[in-house]
């Protein structure tokens, strides 16, 4: 079984005001193409566990492994040319540089990268433009685009390096029910049909249950 991402006995203790248990001993995997939903009430832990499984945190016990390597205890270089090249990334704010063009802003993950020229870069950025069927905005600037057409730029952005998992934080919480389908359906393509895997914090109970698994957390724990 190919195994994209694996959290073994991960926990992680807020030391201040006062010591707090936040994660209590998650583990779990995510499978190659798989579509993962993380549900649970405010404050249960969702971002705090997020934050650990995208390589940002670093301060937690336990093991975290990406595509079988052991991503835990590396340094920060390597965590960084890690994240860059395997996970997407979707919040619920787009962070998409206004100024920029919508094109200029799907290359940037690929710019930092550094692996490939300017040309093929375009290139690429102009594919996945294709592939979300918003090919005719890469020449306008982030700022002259609809909410729901930014998001669709967040999504090829994250697709830019071809990660093998997008990890999201509440991406269509900011959007409309039709946008919001709109994604859900632009993930389920993207699991289905090139075996892209998900890992996606969500409010949203129809989003969640259209969803592979839902991975469900209270206190802090996997119920
Ligand atoms: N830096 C911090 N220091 C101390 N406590 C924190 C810190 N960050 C978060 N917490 C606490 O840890 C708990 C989990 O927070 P987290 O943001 O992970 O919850 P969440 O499930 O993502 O909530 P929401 O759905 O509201 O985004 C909360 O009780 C929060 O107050």
């Amino acid at each position: 079984m190919n195994i994209v991402l694996e959290a073994n006995h991960i926990n992680k203790y807020f030391k201040k005001p006062v010591l707090f248990h936040v994660l209590k001993d998650i583990s779990f995997q995510i499978k190659k193409g798989e579509f993962a939903s993380i549900m649970g009430k405010s404050g249960c832990g969702k971002s705090t566990l997020l934050y650990i499984l995208s390589t940002m945190d670093t301060d937690y016990d336990g093991e975290l492994y990406l595509n079988n390597q052991l991503v835990t205890n590396q340094d920060r270089d390597h965590l960084s040319y890690i994240r860059n090249k395997h996970i997407g990334f979707v919040f619920q704010f787009h962070y998409l540089l206004s100024e920029f063009s919508v094109l200029e802003n799907v290359m940037l993950p690929a710019k930092k990268l550094a692996e490939k020229s300017y040309q093929e870069i375009e290139y690429d950025a102009f594919e996945k433009l294709k592939m979300l069927n918003i090919e005719h905005l890469a020449k306008k600037r982030a700022s002259q685009v609809s909410g729901g057409e930014k998001q669709r730029i967040a999504i090829a952005r994250a697709l830019i390096n071809n990660p093998s998992i997008i990890m999201g934080d509440e991406p269509t919480g900011n959007l409309d029910s039709h946008n919001a389908e709109n994604v859900f359906n632009i993930f389920k393509k993207l699991s289905i049909e090139q075996g892209l895997s998900l890992l996606i914090v969500t409010h949203d109970d129809d989003f969640a249950n259209k969803t592979d698994r839902i991975i469900q957390m209270a206190d802090g724990k996997i119920i």
